[in-house]
């Protein structure tokens, strides 16, 4: 099938089939199969080094791929033009340049860049005043960037990013340096984004809690390809029924992953009663699907616990 053709509903903003990238002899996406909607928000998770922000930069168009078919907007990043990139918001892991610039002087040479692209539907670029209030720094606006705090910098990354007004934006790492305010802050955006401008979101982020919050969909990317995959709520629900028991026995501490956890330790009690001391029972959460999953493709090594949690999770 090919990419560029409509697959019943709308054309996902991305869409990638058996996306694989080598550097040198390591392979390090080994296909990968993504795809996102117009106004989604999809969270791409994984360990340091699993390949996300090389995924990224691919879809990006900075990168090129080895191999396998890739759509972004309709078009193959490898071939995006002008027009194609003015679409497109990224907010990359550092913004180190500029430090004389001011803020809004800032935004606004780089939103003339935009100008030319400006369609009814999206006016662009986006007006510096109402981009300030919406990161938070209308109080910096004619502050030196040089002068800003680490979280007031990255304010600044996004209001970058956004300042083309996206279609479709790549946030990587964003909120790395801000404080829960900012935090809360920049999940509203997001927020806001996605629901009133219609903007696709792809993020990555190490901070579960957040991709929890913020997403629509979550990827697990491990091994090289996309190990799990669903909404927060239906992989948590998945796991739901998993849960650790912990407890001592003859002074010697024990921990077993079960699925039905009131059988469990009612069975326990019938058969050692008061010999059990210090009982524990932790329900799993996306935390534990994460870890079984990473820990498995990073080791290749099966365990019990594992395939248990692999399938309620994929
Ligand atoms: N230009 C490059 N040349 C060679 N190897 C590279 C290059 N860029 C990345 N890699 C390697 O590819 C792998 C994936 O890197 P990538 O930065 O995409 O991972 P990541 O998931 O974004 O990691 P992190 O969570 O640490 O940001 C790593 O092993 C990295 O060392």
């Amino acid at each position: 099938m090919n990419l560029a053709q409509p697959t019943g509903g709308s054309t996902p903003v991305i869409e990638t089939r058996d996306l694989r990238m080598r550097y040198g002899s390591t392979e390090v996406l080994r296909g990968v199969d993504l795809r996102v909607h117009r106004g989604e928000v999809v969270a791409l998770l994984g360990p340091n080094g699993a390949g996300k922000t090389t995924t990224i930069e691919i879809l990006e168009g900075f990168r090129r791929r080895s191999a396998g078919e890739v759509r972004v907007l309709g078009t193959d990043p490898d071939h995006g033009n002008e027009a194609w990139r003015a679409r497109l918001g990224v907010v990359l892991q550092s913004w180190r340049d500029h430090g004389r610039w001011r803020v809004r002087e800032l935004l606004d040479h780089l939103g003339r860049f935009y100008a030319p692209y400006r369609t009814a539907e999206r006016p662009r670029p986006y007006p510096v005043d109402e981009l300030v209030d919406l990161v938070g720094l209308r109080d910096r606006a004619d502050a030196v960037v040089a002068r800003l705090s680490g979280g007031q910098r990255r304010r600044l990354d996004v209001a970058v990013g956004l300042v083309g007004r996206p279609d479709l934006l790549f946030l990587d790492e964003p909120t790395v340096g801000f404080d829960p305010q900012a935090r809360h802050e920049f999940h509203d955006v997001v927020h806001r984004l996605s629901e009133l401008e219609d903007t696709a979101i792809l993020l990555t982020t190490h901070d579960l809690d957040e991709a929890e919050k913020l997403s629509d969909r979550i990827l697990i990317l491990a091994g090289g390809t996309i190990a799990a995959e669903g909404t927060p709520a239906e992989l948590a629900t998945r796991v739901a029924g998993t849960a650790e028991v912990r407890y001592r026995r003859g002074g010697e501490q024990r921990t077993h992953a079960v699925t039905d956890a009131t059988a469990y330790v009612r069975e326990l009690f019938a058969r050692h009663g008061d010999a059990i001391t210090d009982l524990e029972v932790r329900r799993a959460r996306l935390e534990d699907v994460y870890l079984a999953l990473v820990r498995e493709f990073e080791s290749g090594q099966r365990t019990e616990a594992f395939h248990e949690l692999k399938e309620l999770a994929v």
